[in-house]
């Protein structure tokens, strides 16, 4: 494909949300050739994250439409545009939503994984120089997270890609794109769990169980699970979980109150993986005073606040969040696949469905219901 198609437009096969709220639609849509710093990808194969549908939705304040939606996607490199010099044709990758430049404020600062370079446009669905580099029926389409894997191809940042071993198979390591390692980051990059300690995550899905994969890895001593779905408690201990709790069923005692009592006092750290603000208030009040440290992962609603009584953060729990776990795609990615290469890491577990792209709003039913942990597409059957 490459040795015809370098510098050409591609027609191709993407599922395009045209509007929100409405199921996404299989078109034929043309992918420019990358410019100067950007790489066009094919994808291979992409996972759905509730971040898509959350975009999909219209409750993403950043989410503007006609777009190409999907962030969790591996595939080959087609063609490069010139300057690129990070990865080359042939090359396989993982498309980055949290871009890496080592060069700005944020990369420089050895204190975040977030870079400032292109956040502006990547925000507003255009490439850094402030175009598309999608079409359909003559509309111009946006990109969506600097990444857009719902289309066979796409074309992102060179900053927004790392290349892989192309020894991993792809319809795994698509999942190291955002679920996987956001959990698994958030628990030893961003908390850096301590060997001995206890710990809570609040919504066992493909994130949370991430967390409870990190927690293991780190030497947690007591790892309770706390999720609405009784069917998740397999899923915690199948990845390590000690504990489990559904809030529903405590008789009228407070989450909050009952993983205080499990663990002598609070848990030393808790992680929200739902994205609902009042389950991210009772993971910080399950916080040990002094040191308890509570970490928001799940992604919530345009207009809704998180609260509680500033005492708790007077009294020493701590309260912060992290975007793709804490984890610096371009320096940190490769390793992780050489973990799970290696069985340090484990990613096959999370595939329970898969679909392919012509059957792609399956995959989102697919993700809402309670025994889907991640459904992965094949791009390659449409
Ligand atoms: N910060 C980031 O970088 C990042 C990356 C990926 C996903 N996310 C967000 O993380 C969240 C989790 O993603 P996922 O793919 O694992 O989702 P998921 O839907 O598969 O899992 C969420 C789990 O939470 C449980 N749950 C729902 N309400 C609950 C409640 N009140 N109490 C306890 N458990 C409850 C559900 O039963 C489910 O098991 C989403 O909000 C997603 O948008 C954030
Ligand atoms: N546009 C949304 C923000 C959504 C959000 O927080 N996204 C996470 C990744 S979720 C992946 O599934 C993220 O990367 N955040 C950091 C950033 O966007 O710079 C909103 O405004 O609510
Ligand atoms: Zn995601
Ligand atoms: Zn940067």
């Amino acid at each position: 494909m490459s040795a015809n198609t370098a510098g050409k437009t591609i027609t191709c096969k993407a599922a395009v949300a045209w509007e929100a709220g409405k199921d996404l639609s299989i078109e034929e849509i043309e992918v420019e050739a990358p410019k100067a710093h950007e790489v066009r990808i094919e994808i291979v194969y992409t996972g759905v994250c509730h971040t898509d549908a959350y975009t999909l939705s219209g409750k993403d304040p950043e989410g503007a439409f006609p777009i190409v939606l999907g962030h969790e996607g591996a595939g080959i490199v087609e063609s490069v545009g010139e300057g690129v010099t990070n990865v080359k044709v042939g090359d396989n990758v993982v498309a980055l939503y949290t871009p890496e430049c080592g060069e700005c404020k944020f990369c420089k600062s050895g204190k975040t994984n977030l870079c400032g370079k292109i956040r502006a446009t990547q925000g507003k669905g255009v490439m850094p120089d402030s175009t598309s580099r999608f079409k359909c029926k003559g509309k111009e389409l946006l990109h969506f997270m600097g990444t857009s894997t719902f289309s066979q191809y796409t074309v992102v940042a060179d900053i927004s890609v790392v290349a892989i071993t192309d020894k991993a198979p792809m319809d795994r390591t698509c999942l190291l794109g955002c679920g996987i390692t956001t959990g698994y980051g958030a628990a030893v990059v961003t908390a850096n769990v301590e060997k001995g300690s206890n710990v809570a995550v609040f919504g066992a899905g493909c994130v949370g169980l991430s967390v409870v994969q990190g927690a293991v890895k780190n030497g947690a001593e007591k790892i309770i699970v706390v999720d609405v779905n009784d069917g998740k408690e397999a899923w915690g201990k199948k990845f390590g979980a000690t504990d489990f709790v559904n809030p529903t069923k405590l008789g009228g005692k407070s989450i909050q109150e009952h993983l205080v009592e499990m663990t002598d006092g609070g848990c030393d750290y808790t992680f929200d993986c739902t994205g609902n603000v009042g389950v991210m208030r009772a993971a910080l009040e399950a916080c040990h005073k002094g040191w308890g440290q509570s970490v928001v992962i799940g992604v919530a609603a345009a207009g809704q606040e998180i609260s509680t009584r500033p005492f708790q953060l007077v009294t020493g729990r701590v309260w912060k969040g992290c975007a793709f776990g804490g984890i610096k795609g371009r320096s940190q990615l490769p390793g992780l696949v050489d973990d799970y290469m290696t069985n340090k890491l484990k990613v096959d577990e999370f595939i329970t469905h898969r679909q392919p792209l012509n059957k792609i709003n399956t995959a989102f039913q697919d993700m809402k219901a309670g025994d889907c942990i991640r459904c992965v597409v094949n791009m390659r059957e449409a």
